[in-house]
């Protein structure tokens, strides 16, 4: 049974699928302190979040059992990354659910702050009928848009709508993109220097942080607005507030702070030209439900061990390439696995040899599952996120190179494996209507699928060798499944490759060792 841990308020609606869920059992508990959270991780299998609670170091090393932390949300700020990468620990995120909910709350505190609704609002309620709140139009307006995104982009499109001017800067913007949302690209200070109103929407970073300062205010027109709706400390909040006081900024609108909730003596809280909203972005029904889908059903899948989508610790790998190299995850696995098993000394390098249908994609994805295999039964907690950070901790060394030649195979997936004794070399590949398929071993041609328990076994091309090793297992009550022979030249060296129905008990695979002319036995699971 799966124990899920939800430590944030996250709609019910959206993770009914774990609740439905009979491998799982979901537990409710928000506002826990990071103590109180380290005292109970160590029970959890996967750990759902907004952005309250923060995921720090400790929380990781006290969840043991951790597989997967899950944001409903886009920004994953409050989880320390690096702590779940080196842990193995799948960072998971729901970009896409909450656009819309915070593109149309950026446009709500465009237009409050055009029109100093709540303003208006707090006097009318206070029972003062006060007329003088003189707005401006977004018509014929310049915006710029910082962070052309999947929310940038969006607020863009409304802009147009609203007859605004927009420019935006992205450094991922192409012009094309840009051109066919009717964007112009300009630099971060000529978009300042030009803006009647300018909006963030970029994920705080070192790069981000304080991109609108005081050499932005400082170039500003005077009675711009601006708006901050993506994260507290993009804009320098004192930085603001100087502005305001130099009548720069007209009026702001800011969802997000630098520290949240901010206190109670912040000086945007007092400030009449600054509307604030607590962090409400995201905070529609239809996000929330979006959100906390689209994050039970990836964490249902990284829990039963199943294809996910993107995690957030790994790089993105686009769907045409993901679409060409998953058919491979498997294949690329087990002949780590098998390599990891049969090489005898530490491996200081992996060598892995693309050839066919899989020298024109980015292959990164595929050698992290081959890396993973090597290692599965040596290290422990090892998985795809933190398989190459635990090979190159351990000074592993991983090249990775391309062939034309795939020896008539359609794509073929070549590995060898180094250790100081030894290096040993595996090849498979996929194909058509027999699915994932070993074709060499070392020299050796063969043909098997790599499954259950099996057994190689290197010895002399002799007569006789065969029936020995059959009427050895079966004495010992060994069934064998499947069983290959390959070799260079009649009467070489050679490879036996038997699948068996159990495992084969240590003394038989000591009598098999024994046995004139083979060389050794090496027993492995895949
Ligand atoms: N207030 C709230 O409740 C919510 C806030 N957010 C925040 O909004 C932000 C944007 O979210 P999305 O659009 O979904 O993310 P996104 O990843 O689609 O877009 C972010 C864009 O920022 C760009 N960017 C990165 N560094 C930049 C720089 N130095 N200058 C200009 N652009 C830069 C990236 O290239 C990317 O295109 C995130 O920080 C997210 O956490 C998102 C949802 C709700
Ligand atoms: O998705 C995001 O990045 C957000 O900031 C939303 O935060 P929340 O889930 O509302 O705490």
């Amino acid at each position: 049974m799966y124990k899920v841990l939800v430590s944030d308020p996250i709609s019910d609606m959206g993770i009914q699928m774990l609740y439905d869920a009979t491998d799982v059992e979901v537990v409710k508990q928000s506002g826990l302190s990071e103590d109180e959270l380290i005292a109970i991780i160590g029970d959890y299998d996967a750990l759902l979040v907004r952005s309250q609670t923060k995921v720090t170091e400790k929380i990781m090393s006290a969840g043991t059992r951790l597989k997967v932390i899950g944001r409903a949300g886009v920004g994953v700020d409050n989880i320390d990354l690096e702590a779940a990468t080196k842990r193995g620990i799948i960072v998971i995120n729901a970009p896409d659910g909450n656009t819309i909910a915070t593109c149309e709350l950026t446009f709500a505190m465009m237009m409050s702050t055009a029109r100093m609704i709540p303003q208006a609002y707090k006097k009318t309620v206070g029972g003062e009928w006060d007329r003088k709140f003189i707005g401006v139009e977004l018509r014929n307006k310049t915006l710029g848009i910082l962070g052309m995104g999947r929310i940038g982009s969006e607020v863009a499109k409304r802009a147009k709508v609203f007859g605004m001017e927009v420019i935006g800067y992205d450094p991922f913007l192409t012009e094309e993109r840009a051109e066919k949302i009717g964007v112009k690209l300009g630099t971060v200070n000529e978009i300042v220097a030009q803006a009647d109103f300018i909006t963030v929407h970029t994920p705080l970073t070192p790069e981000t942080r304080h991109l609108i300062s005081k050499p932005q205010f400082d170039i500003m027109k005077k009675g711009m607005r601006l708006i901050n709706c993506a994260r507290g400390g993009i804009i320098d909040e004192m930085a603001m507030v100087e502005a305001i006081e130099q009548g720069i900024v007209a009026g702001a609108a800011f969802d997000v702070f630098e520290v949240e909730p901010p206190q109670q003596d912040h000086p945007f809280l007092n400030n009449p030209k600054v509307i604030v909203t607590p962090h409400l972005g995201a905070s529609t029904i239809e996000a929330q439900e979006n959100v906390a889908i689209d994050v039970s059903e990836e964490v249902l899948h990284i829990l039963r061990n199943e294809p996910f989508k993107n995690a957030v610790n790994l790089p993105p790998v686009p769907a045409n390439v993901l679409n060409i190299l998953q058919p491979y995850f498997g294949l690329g696995e087990k002949i780590g696995s098998i390599l990891g098993q049969i090489a005898q000394g530490a491996v200081y390098e992996i060598v892995v040899n693309y050839a066919g249908d899989l020298i024109d994609v980015d292959t990164s994805p595929l050698t992290r599952y081959i890396v993973k295999g090597v290692f599965e039964k040596q290290l422990e907690g090892l998985n795809i996120v933190n398989a190459m950070h635990l090979a190159k901790s351990r000074d592993v060394n991983i090249v990775v190179q391309k062939s034309n030649t795939s020896n008539s195979f359609t794509n073929l997936v070549t590995v060898t494996v180094k250790t100081k004794q030894e290096e040993k070399t595996l090849a498979g590949t996929l194909l058509a209507g027999y699915g994932e398929r070993i074709v060499r071993i070392d020299q050796y041609p063969v043909d098997f699928a790599a499954e259950g328990n099996l057994l190689l076994i290197s010895h002399n091309d002799k007569p006789g060798i065969i029936g020995r090793v059959g009427t050895l297992l079966g004495t010992n009550n060994v069934n064998i499944a499947t069983m290959q022979v390959g070799r260079k030249v009649i009467g070489g060296s050679a490879i036996m490759v038997l699948t068996i129905d159990k495992s084969a008990p240590s003394n038989v695979l000591d009598e098999l060792s024994e046995q004139a002319e083979i060389v050794n036995v090496r027993a492995l699971t895949v």
